[in-house]
């Protein structure tokens, strides 16, 4: 044994000398030539090749987010194919990832690729900052022959498919502004699409837009324009104006950033909350026409639209109770409509990803052309008083009822009278535990002819 080492010492260090010697006397072409050469061999004995993926980047510092979107698809392939799991909790709900020590084999059209999840255990333990963390790593190795298959196809689709899939987990967040500065909260509104009680063409229309534009990255890209979308939620109170904005977030799983203008002083402020939007939102101002001084407008539309002033008193007396308490905030607020114009075509120009903003009033025709032109403002979506159509969902989301011979009376009295989804839902909920869903349906027959009988008393007055 110890002859075998005195030999193979020997040649190792013969080879050493004539490597520094090439290096110190061959000219420099032939150094490289034979770095080539060198670097072919290895290849030729290891045709492996490999990519690590941190955890973190420069002492961590920042998140690599390969990583996480890499975690992601990983964990939903490989806890099917391993047979080593580790459980965790995240979010209130177990989730099962494959254990550090099993390697994952996937394979993307024919190739084959693996998979390992490594640490570099920290000798460094902080008092101040915690336990020391580990150095967390994915090496993905596949053949040398795959490089460009690999680098590009396959680790796009990785990336993508992981992207879809942290979307899907991620928990949205509400944030409210307070002045510049953003709060948030996890958003959890049970309102869906589904739920909603509104024109099922109208509904379809929205449904097939929203998909379109979360889809249409490259479209914007091509014709040069930010990928943001614009929709404007008008209708009485009570038609679901919130609870559609509620709906479109969690259809498109984004974020919803609520801002109050009135809390907002300046223009300089409300540029610096706005710059603070990350993509993936839904950015809503309510009442868009309490919250700005739109001014010009509102008086001509008041005295023009007398007769229709007339038939929403009671919907503008109510408006009216939001109106003052924001002029109130309006006299310190000194955000304008030229202020916001610039933050909606200005500053998400400058910005990736993708946004809609949404307006909500319940007064349309009080709001400045230049705010809700088609461009700016792209869906203009009126929500009405309850049809058949929106009393069915509701329904079925109060009463789990998909049809009842009452239903041919209450059509009949939709027809005639203006009820609000509002108004209608809170007669259809049970008021008593085990309540019968004639009960329901009864209490809705009756608030409806009252409220025929109330509106024909007003026309003969
Ligand atoms: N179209 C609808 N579909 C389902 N539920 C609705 C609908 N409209 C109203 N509701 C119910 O009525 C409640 C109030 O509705 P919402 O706050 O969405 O109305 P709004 O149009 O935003 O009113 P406002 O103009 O006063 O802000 C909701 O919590 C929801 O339960
Ligand atoms: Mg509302």
């Amino acid at each position: 044994m110890g002859e075998i080492w005195d030999l193979t010492s020997s040649k190792l260090a013969s080879i050493l000398f004539i490597w520094a010697m090439v290096q110190k006397f061959c000219p420099y072409q032939i150094h490289d030539f034979i770095k080539k050469i060198s670097n072919k061999l290895a290849r030729l004995f290891d045709p492996y090749v490999e990519v690590r993926f941190f955890e973190y980047i420069g002492d961590f510092k920042k998140t690599n987010e390969a990583f996480s979107v890499i975690d992601h698809y990983l964990t939903s392939k490989s806890t099917n194919q391993s047979k080593k799991l580790q459980g965790e909790f995240v979010k209130n709900s177990l989730v099962l990832k494959t254990d550090e020590r099993e390697e994952f084999h996937d394979e993307f059209e024919g190739i084959k690729v693996v998979w390992t999840l490594r640490k570099i255990v920290s000798q460094t333990k902080s008092v101040l900052f915690g336990p020391p963390k580990d150095k967390r790593y994915y090496i993905l190795t596949f053949h040398g022959r795959n490089r460009d298959f690999v680098t590009k196809s396959y680790l796009n689709h990785v990336l993508e498919q992981g992207k879809n899939i942290g979307l899907s987990k991620r928990q949205k967040k509400l944030y409210t502004n307070c002045k510049a500065k953003w709060s948030r909260v996890i958003f959890e509104h049970p309102a869906s699409l589904e739920t909603i009680a509104m024109d099922p063409k109208n509904k379809k229309e929205i449904v097939d837009d929203l998909i379109r534009f979360s889809k249409s990255k490259d479209y914007y890209a091509r014709i040069g324009k930010p990928w943001k979308r614009g929709y404007l939620l008008y209708g009485p109170p009570g038609t679901g104006k919130s609870s559609l904005v509620a709906a479109i977030a969690n259809f498109l799983k984004y974020d919803i950033y609520d801002i109050e203008l009135t809390n907002v002083k300046t223009n300089a402020e409300l540029r610096k909350l706005l710059i603070g939007i990350t993509s993936k939102s839904v950015v809503v101002i309510e009442d868009i026409d309490c919250s700005l001084d739109l001014t010009g407008q509102r008086k001509t539309n008041l005295e023009n639209g007398k007769e229709k002033e007339e038939m929403n008193q009671v919907v503008a007396s109510l408006h009216e109770l939001k109106s003052e308490a924001a002029t109130e905030n309006q006299k310190i607020s000194q955000v304008t409509l030229s202020g916001l114009l610039n933050f909606i075509d200005g500053i998400w120009s400058a910005s990736t990803g993708e946004r809609l903003i949404i307006f909500t009033t319940n007064y349309v025709e009080r709001l400045d052309h230049a705010l809700i032109r088609r461009g700016r403002m792209d869906m203009h979506i009126e929500l009405f008083y309850c049809g058949f159509d929106g009393f069915k969902i509701l329904a079925m989301n109060y009463l789990n009822l998909e049809s009842h011979f009452l239903f041919e009376t209450i059509r009949s009295l939709l027809e005639e009278t203006n009820m609000t989804p509002a108004d209608v839902a809170e007669n259809l909920m049970p008021k008593v535990a085990n309540e019968d869903v004639e009960t329901s349906l009864e209490r809705l027959i009756q608030a409806l002819r009252s409220c025929k009988e109330e509106a024909e008393k007003k026309r003969r007055d």
